[in-house]
């Protein structure tokens, strides 16, 4: 058995013969699992000593990262390898936030190139804020609508609402989804005089982005005329030449490369529309932020390391413990949309059945990643976490301080809100609470103990708990790069490469196939009794 077989199996013993490990009584035992089981960096605090989790648990984790190379793999990422070998691309998301050392590929320093692309934007964005570049008829840009979708929407959309209080530019909107619907409600509310459109697709093919883009470029063609169109788009992309062909002017577009993953793009000129609502100085810390969570996670030993603790307990609880899924609960309004990021992130990164080597995989991979913010989700989907029979850890991310100082009383309900959640899930409540309680509102025997089963927790169940101080674009750079490099750590655990996406091809040659027999142009003879069923079913409905 190789090390990494011999680790793994030492990790399903050890969690066989402490199946009954519960949290209150290692609580009970261990006045100092808090900071034993918790590590911070700066102003962020990662607690994780509500999971079941001990020292040996660690040193088993830690030896099995060691055995399945994670140091090596992270240098290796860092230092521009083609990592992502079936795609046979590097992976260096983490050079557009570097701001010291070179970072060589193929024997060539990249730091030249993406200075270069974030000056640009700053000039773009700084011009359209200033109202410096304006529309075709002489206005300053009100309105802005990025056209793009899955790492193309996803990170700028969250990122954007995010960062609202620091928000001073244009107003933003998101269009993503190929239903008409989506374009058809953002443009209702748009001035096309005042409206500027960026055009985001890494590969500039997408046919969701594709259609938008054309049914953006004809709306403001016919409302200020063909000539107008130019003044009113830009783009971001890699396929400088498919950016051309849709005919949008080189001065407007902004490259960025194939080492950069979509769901990693944000920091790229991806980033653009968050740039232009919250200025280029806020967007530069928001790198920072990040750029201090590369150099803790590349620096800090494996039980001080923010990213490896993460990734090493939620590699416990997934392929060890076997839980099925994770929920990421912001205890923030604003983050309301980092659930779906990382569903992205996570999802399509370490969605994966074969290992690097193409073999299937042993053990389970990426969990099913879900989330709300609190406190929402409380009154909605709790009750399952509380009491129903799935164990599925939550992740709470709560801000010790608002942006609205005179609502203080909200953000200490929210406080104590998410600081319940997790004590709630930890201890539960027993039958005999649960009976002596109803004693003690007078109810009667017979009845308390009927009641009572109903109203028992189960507690003893695992999360964990992030603190920073406040969210504010270094902490958001720093929140998201903690996530990004946690997937890292696991997919490393899992032996699976987080940075291809085929899964998602097989639905888009279809739809390709789909399309003229959904128009009538093609019969769907072909296809399964099912989808013809359907089709028949829909073009019924159309022609009644
Ligand atoms: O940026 P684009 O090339 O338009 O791609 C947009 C998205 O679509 C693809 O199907 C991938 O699954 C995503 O990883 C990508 O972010």
């Amino acid at each position: 058995m190789s090390a990494y077989e011999d680790t793994l199996a030492a990790l399903r013993r050890h969690r066989e013969e402490n199946r009954d490990f519960d949290l209150r009584a290692a609580f009970a035992a261990d006045p100092e699992r808090f900071s034993r089981y918790s590590v911070a960096s700066d102003d962020m605090l990662l607690d994780y000593s509500k999971c079941a989790v001990g020292d040996e648990t660690l040193r088993l984790l830690t030896d099995f990262a060691d055995a399945a190379g994670l140091a090596e793999r992270r240098e290796a990422m860092f230092s521009g390898e083609r990592i992502n070998t079936t795609e046979d691309r590097a992976v260096l998301h983490t050079a557009l936030r570097n701001s010291s050392t070179p970072v060589m590929l193929d024997g060539q320093d990249v730091m030249p190139d993406v200075e270069a692309v974030l000056s640009a934007m700053s000039a773009f964005a700084e011009a359209v804020r200033a109202g410096d570049l304006t529309g075709a008829t002489g206005k300053r840009f009100t309105d802005v609508v990025n056209i793009g979708i899955g790492g193309s929407d996803l990170g700028p959309a969250m990122a954007t609402l995010a960062l609202a209080p620091y928000h001073d530019g244009p107003r933003l909107h998101y269009v993503s989804n190929v239903d008409g619907a989506h374009i058809a409600d953002t443009l209702k509310e748009l001035d096309p005089e005042t409206t500027l459109f960026i055009v985001a697709s890494k590969t500039f093919t997408t046919v969701e982005t594709m259609t938008n883009a054309g049914t953006a470029r004809t709306w403001m063609a016919e409302k200020l005329g063909s000539g107008a169109v130019g003044a009113h788009f830009a783009a971001v992309s890699t396929a400088l030449d498919k950016v051309a062909a849709f005919g949008i002017d080189e001065t407007r577009v902004f490259g960025f490369w194939d080492w950069v993953g979509g769901r990693y793009s944000l920091w790229s000129a991806i980033g653009l529309p968050i740039m232009i609502a919250v200025g280029s100085e806020n967007f530069r810390r928001f790198l920072a932020g990040a750029e201090a969570m590369d150099r803790h996670f590349r620096e800090a030993p494996a039980r001080e390391n923010m990213p490896v603790l993460l990734g090493l307990v939620g590699f416990w609880h997934r392929a060890v413990c076997a839980y099925p899924a994770r929920a990421v609960i912001p205890y923030d309004q604003r983050l309301s949309r980092l659930p779906a990021y990382l569903q992205q992130l996570d999802m399509e990164s370490n969605g994966k059945r074969v290992t690097l080597d193409g073999d299937p995989v042993a053990i389970p991979t990426g969990p099913l990643v879900w989330g709300e913010p609190g406190t929402n989700g409380q009154h909605a989907f709790f009750q399952l976490l509380h009491q129903g029979t799935d164990v599925i850890p939550v992740e709470f991310i709560l801000a010790a301080n608002g942006h609205e100082p005179a609502l203080k009383h909200h953000h200490d309900l929210l406080v104590a809100n998410c600081l319940a959640q997790s004590e709630a899930l930890m201890k539960g409540r027993t039958l005999e609470e649960a009976t002596a309680q109803l004693r003690a509102k007078g109810m009667g025997e017979a009845e308390a103990r009927a009641l009572a089963p109903h109203r028992v927790f189960p507690g003893n169940r695992p999360s964990l708990t992030i603190v920073y101080d406040k969210l504010d674009p270094f902490a958001l750079g720093r929140l998201i790069a903690l996530y990004e490099h946690r997937v890292f750590v696991e997919a490393a655990l899992f032996r699976i490469n987080a940075f291809d996406q085929w899964g998602v091809e097989l639905g888009k040659e279809l739809a390709t196939e789909l399309l003229p027999v959904v128009e009538g142009k093609k019969d769907a003879s072909a296809r399964d009794a099912s989808t013809s069923g359907l089709v028949a079913h829909i073009r019924a409905l159309r022609q009644g």
